[in-house]
């Protein structure tokens, strides 16, 4: 196993920040810890890290022990963490160099890391600029370059594109999906669904420092009673309408609002087309019609009765 964490219990005074999480990451994977901001994400990988004292709980890293003093271990990790973590002092190429030459001493080998750091990050313009001339957006690609330049077996990364541009933020993901395939196990940590789902193999969704579900991310949309989501565009709708409708088959909902019929199901087969069978047989006026997919959010929403979104 990369990382094995049993029965974590973290609290800060009365708040318990981490409430018995376990969870092992496997070689190759790309595991997501999604949360939304508070759910305890940071927390639970300081622990990991021994960054932060625990309460209770077993945490091993590559099979052994993690310590604050486990410098064999700490070597094959590489952390990107959510604060961008740079000296403002050195350039670009001066920053990924320090980084790296903390774990790589062999200078030939070093300095073909961090060139190779560099291209992977897309920064080969900026090589001479200073952090503070660099956008957002360049910056975190700095801070995950620092991180990964002397390739680490396993690579953690906090929340590497809150306030980041779409373009940067795409170039991270690819980067991060680049960077498993060349075999680094990974943890993302992100309160972003859409992120999550699109790169992670497996995913944990925490809320209150607690475990609410585990799985691929069709294990846990078939944990959830939401099969289907339809939407359609309709006029004049009656409430008698809106009743019948919500007594076909698999339904489970019908709202209807802005001239938008939103109807909830469970997995079906006929599902839509039971719907605009009773749309046309009533003489419905009706626009687009389009079914969607429940989505992390929707997991999320079922199981604590709230939105993943802030
Ligand atoms: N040093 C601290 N002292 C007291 N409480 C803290 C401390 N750090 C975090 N907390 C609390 O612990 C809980 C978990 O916070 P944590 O930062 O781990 O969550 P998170 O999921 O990473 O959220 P975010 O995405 O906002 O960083 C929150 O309620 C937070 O207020």
């Amino acid at each position: 196993m990369i990382v094995h964490v049993e029965n974590l219990v973290k609290r800060y005074g009365e708040l318990t920040a981490i409430d018995h999480l376990s969870m092992d990451v496997r070689q190759g994977e790309i595991f997501g810890l999604l949360g939304p901001n508070g759910s305890g994400k940071t927390t639970a990988i300081n622990c990991i890290l021994s960054l932060l004292k625990y309460d209770k709980g077993i945490i091993e890293i590559f099979d052994k022990p993690m310590t604050p003093y486990a410098y064999d271990i700490k070597k094959d990790i590489g952390i990107v963490m959510q604060n961008v973590a740079v000296f403002e002092e050195l350039t670009v190429y001066e920053n990924i160099d320090y980084f790296c030459g903390l774990y790589i001493t062999d200078k030939i080998q070093k300095d073909a890391y961090v060139k190779e750091a560099i291209e992977f990050v897309g920064l080969v313009d900026f090589v001479k600029f200073y952090p503070k001339k660099l956008s957002g957006g360049l910056l975190r690609r700095l801070n995950i370059a620092c991180g990964i330049a002397h390739k680490p077996k396993l690579i953690i990364l906090d929340e590497p594109t809150v306030a980041v541009d779409p373009q940067s933020r795409n170039k991270i993901l690819e980067g991060i999906v680049a960077l498993n395939r060349q075999g680094a196990t990974i943890i993302y940590t992100s309160h972003y669904m859409e992120e999550v789902e699109q790169i992670c193999s497996r995913i944990m969704i925490l809320d209150k420092g607690r475990i609410i579900a585990e799985g691929t991310k069709e294990e846990l949309k078939n944990m959830i009673s939401l099969g289907e989501k339809i939407f359609v565009e309709v006029f004049g709708l009656s409430d008698a309408h809106i009743k019948d409708i919500e007594l076909l088959p698999n339904i489970t909902s019908a709202t209807y609002q802005d001239h938008t019929l939103y109807i909830k199901s469970h997995k079906g087969k006929n599902n839509l087309e039971n719907i605009l069978d009773y749309i046309r047989k009533n003489g419905i006026n009706f626009g687009t019609i389009y079914s969607e997919k429940p989505t992390l959010n929707d997991v999320f929403l079922e199981i604590t009765g709230k939105e993943l979104r802030d």
